[in-house]
């Protein structure tokens, strides 16, 4: 307790001056790999920095809190930068997808979003990758970049910033940022020789290579590089990081990878490079244009600089105060290291506070290996979504992989899924459901939903599927939240075929009136399920909340609020049932006396019938 307290209060010393070096780190003598050169500092001095003050940000959690995400601020969320080697990729769109389900599901709280994607353009892979289109780096930018913008419009992606590493207000940051390092003595230059990845843009160790050096994740041998560099002293900072991770678990998240990251830094935290002498395609390292910064440490400054509003005269502290300290970093696996040890790193040095969390998905799979862009193994998005519509591609990949774990592609599961969930579980409950209200009550809702009053099994059976939807969605289990809301929909199922309200209507009388009523229970049922889904499927659950006589903007400006029982209102017509959800046809074709069954995927425009609405 004694020694908590007194690294508690030279955590405080610390963070009053962030320049001052930290008692902890001053202790760990950086490792020695390195031949030292001398090196002189820029003009940047000490005290010209101390005024430049931050507060650490300690990512505590409260009771209403969970996984301390929420602190009444605004809410910034970061895809990674994507590395514009090559076009996006369904990994790419994966993690843009749940991002925007988060942030969109934020936004129905009521929170102040900001929602930062962008592309990362230097460095040596996007020289070669140029090189090789017979095209120059900033056309090559300019091209692959577009590509993602349009991708996230056809995916329905609701960013809020777009930042590119090449733009000149990122080029301001970065430099600003590496001074601030500098002068904190965080910088200095030596020889280094090490094996290289080039598709990692990263020095590797020997022992997590494959058998001729190879990388494990891009399966290509590394390469035998030496370099007089600029390095950064990470290693100063590993008993800082130790500290700031076990008294902020959910800093890294899941859980799981928080024990992965402390197994690294527990191994021991070697200072990197952060400049490159061979690679032109980057920014000048201040006061030495012989070498560019290191396209992570430019990188990583991408989630500062899209804060900054000023596009001719942006600085670090303008930038900052815009929105700083980030959220959510939402992540693959891969770049952990980058976002949980050295950004992390990077920051206490500059005096900045730390993200509130990193989240670390798995990866799309493709035979067992991550799908990408390196290895050539990608899922075409673009020609998923002209196939099958952003809806169906948001929500399976959301719905069938568990955030956080591995999940591999398959079509048919995607056919399967999409039809059974949104077409029939969902899109075919409304349309029964309206085609009664049609034939037997001119589409018009006979009651208020608040015919069902609180204790009504059904309605507690709604209520409380959506208030767990809800805590998914807070933790981030995107999977778990459409499961919850997708049970709402087999709820109505269930009703509706225990109800059997056309054979009611057939009745007459108090029977007819009663399924009338059980129409407006499964309607508000409906509407709950699109206010709820709608951080998923978008597209799908404005043209449900249309077909409920609503607007577009009641739609655009409704909350979380509105998933309360009790929002339809007796006398509110109905739009006329029309099919919100095209289901696949998957037809299987026996073309060749049996040899191979031939796949042809089909979308078809028609829902097909049920009982309900063969009934009604
Ligand atoms: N297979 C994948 N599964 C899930 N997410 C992925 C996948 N591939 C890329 N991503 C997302 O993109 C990020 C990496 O972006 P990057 O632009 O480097 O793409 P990449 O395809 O992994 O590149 P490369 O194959 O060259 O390493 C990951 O951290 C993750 O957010």
């Amino acid at each position: 307790m004694a020694a908590k307290m007194n690294q508690s209060i030279q955590n405080a010393i610390w963070l009053l001056n962030p320049l001052h070096h930290h008692p902890l780190s001053s202790k760990v003598k950086p490792r020695l790999h390195f031949r030292r050169q001398p090196f002189f500092v820029s003009s940047t001095s000490s005290s010209s920095m101390s005024s430049k003050r931050a507060l650490f940000c300690t990512c505590t959690s409260s009771s209403a809190d969970n996984n301390g995400l929420h602190d009444g601020g605004p809410f910034v969320i970061t895809t990674p930068l994507y590395y514009v080697n090559a076009p996006p990729h369904m990994g790419s769109a994966y993690t843009t997808i749940a991002a925007d389900a988060i942030a969109r599901f934020q936004r129905l709280l009521g929170k102040k979003v900001v929602f930062i994607t962008g592309t990362d353009e230097h460095g040596e892979k996007i020289a070669t990758a140029a090189a090789a289109q017979g095209s120059n780096p900033s056309e090559h930018c300019n091209v692959i970049s577009q590509a993602y913008k349009t991708l996230w419009k056809d995916l329905e992606i609701a960013y809020d910033k777009f930042i590119r590493t090449t733009n000149p207000k990122h080029e301001a940051i970065v430099k600003e940022f590496y001074s601030r390092v500098l002068a904190n003595g965080d910088i200095y230059r030596a020889n280094y020789e090490g094996l290289y990845c080039v598709n990692c843009e990263e020095y590797k160790d020997e022992k997590e290579l494959l058998d001729n050096n190879c990388c494990p994740m891009h399966l290509k041998p590394c390469v035998m590089r030496k370099e007089d560099n600029y390095f950064f002293a990470l290693s100063k900072y590993q008993k800082l990081l130790e500290a700031t991770l076990t008294e902020n678990p959910n800093f890294v998240q899941p859980s799981f990878r928080l024990n992965e990251v402390q197994s690294w830094i527990k191994s021991g935290l070697r200072d990197f490079s952060i400049s490159r002498t061979s690679v032109d395609w980057g920014i000048p390292v201040p006061n030495d244009n012989r070498q560019t910064i290191y396209v992570w440490f430019d990188a990583l400054l991408g989630y500062v600089s899209a804060l900054a509003e000023d596009e001719e005269q942006s600085n670090l502290e303008s930038a900052i105060s815009s929105g700083w300290p980030v959220s959510l970093h939402l992540i693959g696996k891969d770049i952990l290291r980058f976002h949980a040890v050295y950004w992390p790193a990077m920051l206490m040095s500059a005096g900045l506070s730390l993200p509130k969390m990193v989240f670390g998905h798995g990866f799309l799979t493709k035979d067992g290996m991550k799908m990408g862009k390196s290895l050539g193994n990608t899922l075409e998005p673009n020609d998923l979504v002209r196939k099958f519509g952003p809806d169906a591609v948001r929500y399976f990949f959301l719905r069938e992989v568990e955030f956080g774990n591995d999940g591999d592609y398959s079509e048919d599961r995607f056919i399967n899924i999409v039809n059974a969930h949104l077409a029939n579980t969902v899109g075919n409950l409304l349309n029964r459901t309206l085609g009664l209200l049609k034939k037997n009550c001119q589409s018009t809702l006979v009651a208020d939903s608040t015919i069902a009053a609180e204790g009504n099994v059904f309605r507690d059976t709604v209520e409380k599927l959506v208030e767990k939807a809800r805590v998914h969605y807070e933790g981030l289990s995107l999977s778990s939240a459409c499961e919850a809301i997708l049970e709402i929909g087999n709820a109505g199922n269930s009703y509706m075929d225990e109800r059997a309200p056309w054979s009611l209507f057939k009745q007459g009388g108090d029977a007819s009136e009663a399924a009338a009523k059980d129409l407006v229970i499964i309607l508000e049922a409906l509407r709950i399920i699109a206010i709820a889904l709608s951080p998923v499927t978008p597209s799908l659950c404005w043209r449900i909340y249309g077909q409920l006589g609503f607007s577009k903007d009641e739609f655009d400006s409704a909350t979380w609020i509105e998933t309360k029982w009790g929002g339809l209102k007796g006398g509110q017509v109905m739009a006329q049932p029309k099919p919100v959800f095209a289901r696949i046809e998957n037809r299987m074709e026996d073309e060749d006396g049996g040899e191979a069954a031939k796949k042809e995927v089909k979308n078809k425009d028609k829902v097909p019938q049920t009982q309900g609405v063969a009934e009604a």
